[in-house]
C-alpha cells in the first residue's frame, strides 16, 4: 500500500515537463494549462500552499517565430526562450485568473540559488507570494545562462526550488504514468514502479534518457532531481500529467504513478542541510534571554536579543550564535550584515525600519535557518 503523502504535504512544487505543455511541440497546449489551474485551484482550498515549475517556453518561442524546427544554435534557442517566456506566463495568468487567482513569473539560475544573498532572497520573495496566496510560476532563466551554469532540465530545478522553500513534496507530471522498470516506450514488457525509497540503488539503472524529441532530461534527470529532493526531506511523485485530475486526486490520498520516499523528515534534513553547507564567517553573542528562546523554545533569533557581533559577515552568510561566555550554541544563516547587525541589535524589531530605512526580515536569523549545536 503506498502512502498518501501528497494527503499530508502543506506544501509542495509541481512541475510540468516540456512534453505536457506543448502540443507535440507547436506552442502551448492551452487546454492542458487550464486543466493544472484548476486542479491547482482545487488543492489550493484544501489547504496547500503550491509552487509551480513549468517549461515551455523554448516550445512557444519557436511557434511564435514561426521556426519548424528546435535552433541548435544557443543564441536562437534563448532568443526563442525569451520570446515564449512572454506567452507562458500570460497564457498561466490567463487561466489562473479564472478561479480568481494572481500568479508571479520567477527565473531563476544555478548561481542565483548557490550564491547565499540571492538565495535568501529568492526563498523570501517565493514565501512572500506564498503568504499573499499567488502562485509562483518557474522557469530557468534561459537568457543569461549557459553550460555550466544551466540547470539543464527543469527536473533540476523543481528540486532546488523544493530544497528552497522546504516542500514536503516534490510532484513531477511527465508524459508516462511514473517510473517504469525500464523505458515503457522501448521495453513493452516494463512494469511500472508504485513506490520505493529514493535510496534504493535499482532505480538508477531502471531510468533512461529522454524518449521523445521535446523532452529533454527523460526519467534519469527526475531520479535525480527525487534524490536532490530528498536531501531536504521532500518526497517526489511521479506521474502522469495526462491522467484526469492526477493533482487533485492525489491530493486525495489516491496511489497513482511513482512514490519515491526520502529516508528523513523535512525539518531533520534541512538542519543536516545547513550543517554540512555552512563555513562560518563572523558571530554575535546572545543575551540570557535569546540563548533560552533558541534552547528551550525553538525560537527564531531576533536583533533585541544580539549583545555584540563580531567580525565581518554579508546577509545570507552564516555565523555562529555565542552565549556569554563564548560557548557556541548554535548556527545559521543570518538576513543582515554584521554593519546593519551592529546597528539594529538590542532593539525591538519595530525600530528596524527606522534605523536602516528598510526591513529584509523580522529576524536576524529564522529558526528554519538555525542548527542548534
Ligand atoms: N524507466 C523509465 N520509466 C518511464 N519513462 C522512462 C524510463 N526511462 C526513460 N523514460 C523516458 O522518459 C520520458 C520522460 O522524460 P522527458 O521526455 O524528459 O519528459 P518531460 O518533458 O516531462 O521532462 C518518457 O517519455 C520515457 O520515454
Ligand atoms: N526552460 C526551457 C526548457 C526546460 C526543459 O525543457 O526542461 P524539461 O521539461 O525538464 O525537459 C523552456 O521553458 O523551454
Amino acid at each position: 500500500m503506498t502512502q498518501p503523502i501528497l494527503k499530508q504535504a502543506r506544501r509542495i512544487v509541481v512541475k510540468v515537463g516540456s512534453s505536457l505543455v506543448t502540443n507535440q511541440g507547436n506552442g502551448l497546449d492551452h487546454e492542458a494549462l487550464g486543466c493544472w489551474a484548476e486542479q491547482i485551484f482545487r488543492i489550493g482550498q484544501m489547504g496547500k500552499e503550491i509552487v509551480l515549475v513549468s517549461s515551455g517556453a523554448v516550445a512557444e518561442g519557436m511557434q511564435r517565430l514561426g521556426w519548424k524546427s528546435r535552433p541548435a544554435a544557443l543564441y536562437e534557442l534563448q532568443a526563442a526562450a525569451a520570446v515564449g517566456q512572454m506567452g507562458l506566463a500570460q497564457a498561466y495568468a490567463t487561466c489562473f485568473s479564472a478561479y480568481g487567482l494572481q500568479t508571479a513569473q520567477i527565473l531563476l539560475t544555478h548561481d542565483d540559488l548557490s550564491n547565499r544573498k540571492r538565495y535568501l532572497n529568492a526563498r523570501s520573495t517565493i514565501l512572500a507570494l506564498l503568504n499573499l496566496g499567488i502562485i509562483p510560476i518557474i522557469n530557468e532563466n534561459d537568457t543569461v545562462v549557459f553550460d555550466e551554469i544551466r540547470f539543464g532540465d527543469n527536473d533540476n530545478l523543481a528540486a532546488l526550488v523544493a530544497n528552497l522553500i522546504e516542500a514536503e513534496v516534490l510532484v513531477i507530471l511527465t508524459d508516462q504514468a511514473g517510473l517504469y522498470t525500464s523505458d515503457p516506450r522501448k521495453n513493452s514488457a516494463a512494469t511500472l514502479i508504485p513506490e520505493t525509497h529514493v535510496s534504493d540503488p535499482a532505480i538508477e539503472a531502471m531510468a533512461g534518457g529522454a524518449g521523445s524529441e521535446i523532452g529533454r532530461g527523460g526519467m534519469q534527470s527526475k531520479v535525480m532531481a527525487a534524490k536532490r529532493a530528498a536531501r531536504s526531506g521532500a518526497h517526489t511523485l511521479i506521474a502522469s500529467g495526462k491522467a484526469q485530475d492526477v493533482l487533485v486526486r492525489l491530493a486525495r490520498g489516491e496511489a497513482i504513478g511513482t512514490c519515491l520516499l526520502a529516508d528523513m523528515p523535512v525539518r531533520v534534513a534541512r538542519k543536516l542541510w545547513l550543517a554540512d553547507h555552512l563555513q562560518v564567517r563572523g558571530s554575535v553573542v546572545l543575551d540570557a534571554g535569546a540563548v533560552r528562546a533558541l534552547l528551550a523554545e525553538g525560537k527564531s533569533l531576533l536583533p533585541i536579543g544580539v549583545a555584540e557581533v563580531r567580525g565581518h559577515f554579508e546577509r545570507g552568510e552564516a555565523v555562529s550564535c555565542l552565549d556569554t561566555s563564548g560557548r557556541e550554541i548554535a548556527r545559521g544563516l543570518v538576513n543582515y550584515s554584521a554593519r546593519e547587525t551592529r546597528k539594529i541589535m538590542q532593539l525591538p524589531t519595530s525600530r528596524i525600519e527606522t534605523v536602516l530605512g528598510y526591513v529584509d526580515e523580522y529576524e536576524l536569523i529564522h529558526r528554519n535557518n538555525l542548527v542548534v549545536l
